[in-house]
């Protein structure tokens, strides 16, 4: 019995609490640093918002800094999590979920930025930045990061023309392909999504971080940096979800992304959105983002309709059509865009069919849902350490509204569902290899069998 406790006991959140480790470094550098460029930003603005409000913009643009300087010393100081107070629609739930904290923590002070768990403090500085904007309402809807966001997507022009010229010249013989290249063309545009995951802009600390080489001729030589590679199983679920209809005509499932960083990852997105709706392997795509600025380069509503309309204006032939195409598919409702306050909260994703159930049964109506990026993982796993060799379906902890798959590049030391003996070969040979985003997974999992 007590054997089986022990196998069943929960390993711990990752936390700054262990002194060195990633999370540790992450709150004591990375964040101030992201908070002070936040600042910098605001205060480089402040003629626009003079421009924009008068005196009024003025005294705002000075009142948030004055906010955001509060919470960078709170931070550095390890002060406790404060109570939000801006009376949002999900203030309350986010400050239930502070009480729960404390209260299986046992007392206040516990819940610190470097006492308490890393994922909750990271998501929880974002929503103080919303706070602090919030607080001053002429400049309530000025996204920080919106100019690291669109710099990153100008910069990164090339690879998307590269891109947009590949899809275009897939659709162009799609009726003569076979299923076998159908299938290979989609691991490809699988693997360039997978990898666009390398452009988040918090990792680096909002320096530039933007696709410079081909993201297509640059695939074969990633390959051997996939560590879990599960994409025959995502290519069976898209296949599995085909019906036949009474009519004789076949009919595809629907696919879920959950969106990550905006700039080039976004556009790898749309790409592979893309072909899985030209060459008929789906019906339906509902993408997922987040509905204020979150984790620096995260796609809000607005990222993902400038980056439509960006690509359609764009000066470039096959570019601009893919752009056009991808607001036909909008306005058709083929594609829709969705946000919901629960992927702006710090709940692992096993506290979903709990704590938004409506959006538990939103996803429970798709097909397959492909979750992008590092901060998804984390959430998934609940961002613990878990022996590398736990398998996927137990770090999920009951999570799983529908069959579902992780295309991450790893940046933060959460590693599930390894080889025996492939996670101690990691760190022997690679000691960042958790963090440095040089490896990637796609990995998946279903309770259907
Ligand atoms: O989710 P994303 O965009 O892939 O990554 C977000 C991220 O860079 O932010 C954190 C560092 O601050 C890390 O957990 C994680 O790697
Ligand atoms: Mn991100």
């Amino acid at each position: 019995m007590a054997a089986e406790l022990a196998v069943h006991r929960l390993p711990p959140p990752l936390s700054a609490k262990v002194v060195g480790s990633f999370a540790y470094l992450t709150v004591k550098d990375r964040l101030p640093t992201i908070l002070t460029k936040v600042i910098d930003t605001i205060h480089r603005n402040k003629n626009k918002f003079f421009e924009e409000y008068g005196e009024e913009g003025i005294q705002a643009e000075k009142q948030t800094i004055s906010l955001l300087s509060k919470l960078r010393n709170e931070l550095q100081t390890d002060k406790p999590v404060l109570a939000l107070t801006d009376g949002l629609p999900d203030t309350e739930s986010w400050n239930q979920y502070l009480q729960r904290h404390q209260g299986s923590e046992g007392d206040q002070e516990s819940v610190s930025w470097f006492k308490s768990t890393w994922l909750y403090v990271e998501c929880y500085m974002y929503r103080r930045i919303q706070e602090a904007l919030w607080l001053n309402p002429p400049i309530s809807d000025y996204d920080v990061f919106s100019e690291g966001k669109t710099q990153s997507f100008f910069e990164s022009q090339q690879a998307v023309i590269t891109l947009c010229t590949h899809l275009e010249n897939i659709k162009e013989r799609m009726q003569e392909l076979s299923k076998n290249q159908l299938l290979e063309h989609f691991n490809k545009l699988l693997q360039v999504s997978l990898w666009g995951n390398k452009c988040d802009l918090s990792i680096s600390a909002g320096q530039d971080n933007s696709q410079k080489i081909s993201p297509i001729d640059s695939l074969r030589s990633l390959q051997p940096f996939i560590l879990v590679d599960d994409s025959n199983m995502v290519w069976s679920t898209l296949i599995s979800a085909q019906t036949l209809g009474q009519s004789g005509k076949i009919t595809t499932g629907r696919v879920d992304i959950v969106l990550d960083n905006a700039g080039f990852e976004l556009v790898t997105d749309l790409v592979l959105a893309d072909f899985l709706i030209s060459s008929g392997l789906t019906r339906e795509i509902h993408f997922h983002g987040k509905s204020f600025p979150w984790f620096v380069s995260d796609v809000t509503a607005k990222d993902f309709h400038w980056t439509i309309r960006q690509t359609m204006a764009a000066n470039h032939k096959w570019m601009s059509k893919s752009g056009f195409e991808w607001q036909n598919y909008m306005k058709e409702g083929v594609w829709s865009y969705h946000d919901h306050p629960f992927w702006t909260q710090p709940h692992e994703f096993c506290d979903m069919a709990t704590d938004a159930p409506d959006l538990y049964a939103t996803l429970q109506g798709a097909d397959l849902v492909l979750f992008k990026g590092d901060l998804n993982y984390r959430k998934l796993t609940g961002d613990r350490d878990w022996n590398h060799m736990v398998g996927f379906d137990c770090a999920l902890r009951g999570f799983g509204p529908t069959p579902l798959c992780s295309l991450r590049t790893l940046k933060a030391n959460v590693q599930v569902g390894l080889q025996p003996g492939q996670g101690e070969k990691l760190t022997s040979q690679d000691p960042d290899w958790m963090t440095s985003g040089k490896y990637a997974i796609i990995q998946f999992h279903s309770t259907k069998s």
